[in-house]
């Protein structure tokens, strides 16, 4: 072989080896700092984690799961706090659920708000405006329609809200429910997720997902509000960033998200990651190659490759050795997230597991090649950055626009 041809075999040999020592090093951090860090105990509640917070719930139509998830909002103990419910379209079902549970629990203080208005692309953003802009206290949490609560989440979080933090996000995961789909949505959260999410908190990286967000409105009010975020898709990155642009530290509560959608389906978990997937690339385009690389059969299969070319090591049970590791790594750590005994039992674990970790990569190309993103009743195009833009407008918009 010519000279040049060893030399960028040689590269790219130890480019993936050093990807694969990364990523070990990756779940060693997670399953540490995740045993460290998740579900503490409420020993000592801040003085500060008291104060008032509107909660901003922005709902698109109605599942099997939406007025328990709702009623778990109305039964939190925390001592000052209001619900904003946003709902778009004034036929949507979910009027009914929110009018009832706000009859049932009229001791709360509870509000709903019914239009939106359109303050860019973001049709979360257009629902939720007017509730922002109706906030009453200096802490606001954005939670999606499919987030349950337990009794002390919201105090948990409030925990975390030091002097220097804007913003306390959950990790997101899943509540106990039954089926192979639930399975492996668990599996997912618990696992790839949580490791990239527990490391990049660890090293203070800006990684937000925002399903459920607790920040200081008024750093939100310095910068507009948030109709800044309304041309983005991803607004809660933005969001994020713009709070650690400014010298704010972002960090994750103790207990991790408890997503419990009505509805569970592999082909529509499947095209949330691939939207996901798509929000990403176009945020943070070093993403096309470093995110098949961290998946754990690319992974293997590259630095089998790398071993057998620089050491000459056999690279069929190189890669069978990293899948098992890989595979007890997840478990643990699933088990440190999941705090308790799994709804599902190991065979269940190996199969979803197998299914998620085949179905990854696949899915990020699907992503690749099928740049436009459809969300809800929506079809969007990104630019690069993260600028989006829809492509299908809705012909006659319920939204009240507002200039
Ligand atoms: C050599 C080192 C290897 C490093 C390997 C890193 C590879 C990363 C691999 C996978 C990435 C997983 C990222 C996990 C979280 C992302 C979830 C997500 O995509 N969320 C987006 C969508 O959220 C919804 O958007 C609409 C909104 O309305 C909803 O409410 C939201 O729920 C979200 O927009 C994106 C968020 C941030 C993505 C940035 C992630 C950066 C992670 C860098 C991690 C680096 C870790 C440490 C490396 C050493
Ligand atoms: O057009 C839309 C799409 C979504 N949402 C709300 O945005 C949140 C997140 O939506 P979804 O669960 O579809 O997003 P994902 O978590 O899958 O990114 C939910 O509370 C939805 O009700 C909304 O208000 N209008």
């Amino acid at each position: 072989m010519a000279p040049m041809v060893i030399y960028t075999v040689y590269i790219f040999a130890i480019f993936f080896i050093s990807v694969w020592c990364s990523m070990w090093i990756l779940h060693i951090l997670a399953i540490i700092y995740g045993r460290y860090r998740l579900h503490q105990k409420l020993s000592q509640i801040q003085a500060d984690a008291l104060l008032g917070v509107s909660i901003l719930k922005p709902l698109m139509g109605v599942d099997p799961h939406l007025s328990s998830n709702l009623e778990s909002f109305f039964t939190m103990n925390y001592p000052k706090y209001e619900l904003l419910f946003c709902i778009e379209d004034e036929n949507d079902p979910a009027i009914m659920l929110v009018k009832g549970l706000m009859d049932r629990y009229s001791k709360v203080d509870a509000k709903l708000f019914i239009g939106g208005s359109c303050v860019g692309v973001n049709p979360k953003i257009n629902n939720m405006h007017r509730a922002y802009e109706a906030a009453n206290n200096e802490f606001i949490l954005i939670s999606d329609s499919g987030i349950r609560m337990k009794e002390d989440t919201l105090q948990d979080m409030m925990n975390f809200m030091t002097e220097t933090t804007a913003l306390v996000h959950q990790m997101p995961f899943t509540s106990d429910r039954e089926g192979f789909p639930a399975t492996l949505e668990k599996i997912y959260f618990g696992t790839a997720q949580s490791r990239i999410y527990l490391v990049a908190d660890l090293i203070r990286i800006n990684c937000h997902t925002g399903m459920s967000a607790l920040m200081r409105k008024s750093l939100l009010d310095e910068i507009g509000g948030l109709k800044t975020f309304g041309c983005y898709l991803a607004e809660d990155f933005f969001i994020a960033k713009s709070f650690t642009d400014r010298g704010w530290r972002i960090r994750i509560s103790s207990q991790p998200a408890m997503q419990n959608s009505g509805i569970c389906e592999v082909n529509s978990f499947q095209a949330r990651l691939t939207r996901w997937a798509k929000l990403r690339v176009a945020m943070l385009p070093t993403f096309i190659i470093i995110e098949p690389l961290s998946e754990c059969l690319v992974n293997g299969f590259c630095a089998a490759w790398a071993v057998n070319v620089l050491l000459k090591w056999e690279p069929v049970s190189f890669f069978l050795i990293h899948v098992l590791l890989w595979f007890l790594c997840d478990w643990i750590l699933l088990s440190i997230v999941q705090n308790g005994s799994l709804p599902f039992n190991k065979f269940d674990f190996v199969v979803g597991w197998l299914f998620r970790e085949c179905s990854g990569p696949c899915l990020f190309l699907h992503a690749l090649l099928n740049p436009a993103i459809k969300w809800r009743s929506r079809v969007f195009r990104l630019a690069w950055g993260g600028i989006a833009e829809e492509l299908k407008p809705k012909k006659e918009s319920t939204l009240k626009y507002q200039t």
